[in-house]
């Protein structure tokens, strides 16, 4: 059976295509991606994750059903898992906890975690999990697709990155989101609103999109 994400992602594929093969992904798998503009965007990002776990607080809110709720909070231990890699990396280049906190948004990151908070404050629980979607699943698929060059390359600079994704707790939070996905919308799906589902997880992927270009352009800003 097609799940709703695998309808979503053929629908909005080019935006998909843009975010899982972003120069960023292809550098950082060639191991050539610069240290400078992976560092800025490991800062943005713990300040995403900070923002994207009240999104699934959020989802905890929406839900109507005690199922639903624990599912939305397996969502959230990830998340908060996710963020002591961010922590154990940016210790390694001397920046603790509250600096990273006191690391000013940048608009992408702004315009990302507040888009996907307004999808969830104006919309239902599958709005926002649609909204949700790409950033769990195609950093699944990220880590998947990564994931053979740390056998071919033992020192390879991005291993732990690439193993937080590629590892099962991630793979399996990703899992869990499709299914849910598909469970909401059993009870939700019409073809219109397939078509307004499809909006948002579009906009969701170039978000991401610009997500990783983010970290080009505050390295170049700060050379
Ligand atoms: C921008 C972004 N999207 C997705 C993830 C995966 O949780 C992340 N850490 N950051």
């Amino acid at each position: 059976m097609t799940t709703v994400f695998e309808r979503l992602k053929a629908a909005a594929l080019s935006d998909w295509n843009r975010y899982v093969d972003h120069p960023f992904i292809r550098q950082m798998e060639a191991g050539t991606l610069p240290q400078p503009v992976f560092q800025q965007y490991l800062i943005q990002d713990y300040l995403f994750l900070i923002q994207y776990a009240r999104a699934h607080a959020l989802a905890i809110y929406k839900s109507r059903t005690l199922e639903d709720m624990h599912i939305a909070q397996g969502g959230l231990n990830a998340i908060l898992g996710e963020m002591n890699l961010h922590v154990r990396l940016c210790e390694r280049w001397g920046l603790s906890p509250a600096q990273l906190q006191a690391a000013p948004e940048h608009q992408a990151t702004v315009a990302y975690t507040r888009y996907v908070l307004d999808c969830g404050q104006s919309g239902d629980l599958l709005d926002l999990n649609v909204a949700l979607a790409p950033c769990m699943i195609g950093y699944a698929e990220i880590g998947r697709r990564l994931a053979p060059a740390l056998a071919a390359r033992p020192e390879h600079p991005y291993r732990e990155w690439i193993s937080e994704y590629s590892g099962q707790a991630f793979q399996q939070a990703a899992q869990a989101c499709i299914a849910h996905m598909d469970k909401l919308a059993a009870h939700a799906m019409t073809e219109a609103r397939f078509a307004e589902l499809t909006a948002i997880f579009a906009q969701a992927a170039r978000l991401e999109a610009d997500f990783w270009q983010m970290g080009f352009e505050l390295a170049d800003h700060n050379a």
